[in-house]
């Protein structure tokens, strides 16, 4: 078969594009069931990460009946003679006769026996030393429990690790904890026109997609070392074979970018073909971005790898990264699939026909409102540039001002897009 022919032949037996949203959870799904095997980690060095376990409390919180004032710790009515002093960090004896008290700190253990603790500046002393006052109603300690029973399930598996919950971690007892391994990430550049330095011009283009999905990679989680990024790889089939079998030999996820369609020189079918890879989802019916792919690869010994086709034009391959390969990731640590927030259009997006429509929106989070930018061509970054993410205007739809619509976030940092 001339290559031509090869080409419409693979057109006219390709099954027909997934729908958005069932792309979207099958890749989430097939994600989950490879989930990465749980690691232990230090607090220090968990953030980030994914619970493997839920975190359960290894003791009663607070775990000890804790003073929460400067004070007195006394037993029956006053005046009390001073028998002691207690602070934070010591075990104290407990109040074993009526009119007896000692001196507490905020933080230290009560003694057994105290019926009040009287707080520092409500406080007097008889001439004979002894002290006097009068406690205020409300206890002034927490009792053993009363933020959680030793045992209880605080957060369950599945909760990304942030700072509050490693200090939640730490005052629960915790020394390290059981979270899932970050992904690795491969990225494979394909396209002899591409330039890696320099402006474009005389028919060749920059290489944007080598530079920045690493960094998109990495907020959705992602270990990508710099020998990781490959490309551009030579525009033959050995040459694909080849870069992919290396980057999968480290890589749990290796993203590609172009030779997705069935040009002269789009490799990346025949590529996964001749590695015996298997098909999650080939071509989605949303615009931009309809070329995407994911690919599964399983070994003799049942490693499972993957590997996400991103179209060239740029913005495609942005538009499969938070359609497919954020929720790919999402599975993989465990983690539930986002929901998606919503928003109010602020202004008109066309429909695309039978397809899901992804327009970028620069999002107003006061008002709860999506504002549609402009450039935002499939070739063009620069509407990328000043948007949040993408609302979603659903097959058979077309975004009328006002609408409700669900949105896809991109993965920024807080103070990003603050302008
Ligand atoms: N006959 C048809 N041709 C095309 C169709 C179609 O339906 N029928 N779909 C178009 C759509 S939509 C897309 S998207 C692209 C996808 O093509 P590939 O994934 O095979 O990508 P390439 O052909 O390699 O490149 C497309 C375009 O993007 C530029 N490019 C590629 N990589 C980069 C990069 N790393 N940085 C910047 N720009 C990149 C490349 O120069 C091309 O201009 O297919 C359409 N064609
Ligand atoms: O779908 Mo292409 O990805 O529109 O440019």
């Amino acid at each position: 078969m001339s290559t031509e022919t090869a080409a419409a032949a693979a057109q006219v037996a390709a099954p027909p594009p997934a729908g958005w949203e069932e792309a979207r959870s099958r890749v989430y799904a097939v994600g989950l069931a490879a989930a990465l095997p749980p690691v232990n980690r230090s607090l220090s060095d968990a953030d980030g990460y994914t619970l493997a376990e839920p975190l359960t409390t290894r003791t009663d919180l607070p775990a000890f009946p804790t003073s929460s004032v400067d004070g007195w710790a006394v037993r029956g009515a006053g005046p009390w003679d001073v028998v002691g002093r207690v602070l934070a960090g010591q075990t104290p004896a407990g109040l074993t006769a009526d009119g007896t008290t000692v001196e507490i700190a905020t933080g230290a253990m009560v003694p057994t026996g105290t019926t009040a603790i009287l707080r520092i500046e409500d406080s007097g002393r008889t001439p004979d030393g002894r002290v006097t006052g009068t406690p205020r109603p409300n206890p002034e300690w927490r009792e053993p429990g009363e933020e959680a029973v030793a045992g209880e399930e605080l957060l369950p598996a599945g909760t990304p690790v942030d700072p509050a919950l490693i200090g939640l971690a730490a005052s629960c007892g915790h020394d390290q904890l059981a979270v899932r391994r970050q992904p690795r990430a491969a990225l494979l550049v394909f396209g002899d026109e591409l330039l890696t330095a320099g402006p474009p011009g005389s028919g060749r283009v920059r290489d944007a997609l080598g530079p920045a999905v690493p960094s998109w990679l990495r907020r959705y989680g992602c270990q990508v070392r710099p020998s990781d990024v490959v490309g551009p790889v030579a525009d033959t089939l050995p040459a694909h074979v080849a870069a992919l079998r290396a980057a999968l030999a480290g890589a749990d996820l290796v993203c590609t970018t172009g030779g997705t369609m069935h040009g002269p020189v789009d490799h990346l079918h025949p590529a996964l073909e001749a590695l015996g890879a298997d098909h999650v989802v080939n071509t989605v019916a949303v615009r931009p971005g309809f070329p995407m792919l994911l690919a599964r690869l399983v070994d003799a010994d049942g490693r499972v790898r993957f590997v996400a086709g991103l179209p060239g034009n740029p913005q495609s391959a942005i538009v499969a990264l938070v359609s497919l390969v954020a929720p790919l990731l999402a599975g993989l640590q465990g983690r539930a699939l986002p929901a998606l927030p919503q928003a109010t259009l602020a202004g008109p997006v066309p429909g695309r026909g039978d397809y899901t429509h992804l327009a970028l929106v620069r999002l107003d989070r006061a008002a709860g409102t999506a504002h549609p930018v402009r450039h935002v061509g499939s070739a063009m970054l620069r509407g990328l540039a000043g948007a949040d993410g993408f609302a979603v205007i659903r097959p058979g739809t077309s975004g009328e001002v006002g609408a409700r619509v669900p949105v896809v976030p991109l993965p920024l940092l807080p103070g990003e897009r603050t302008w």
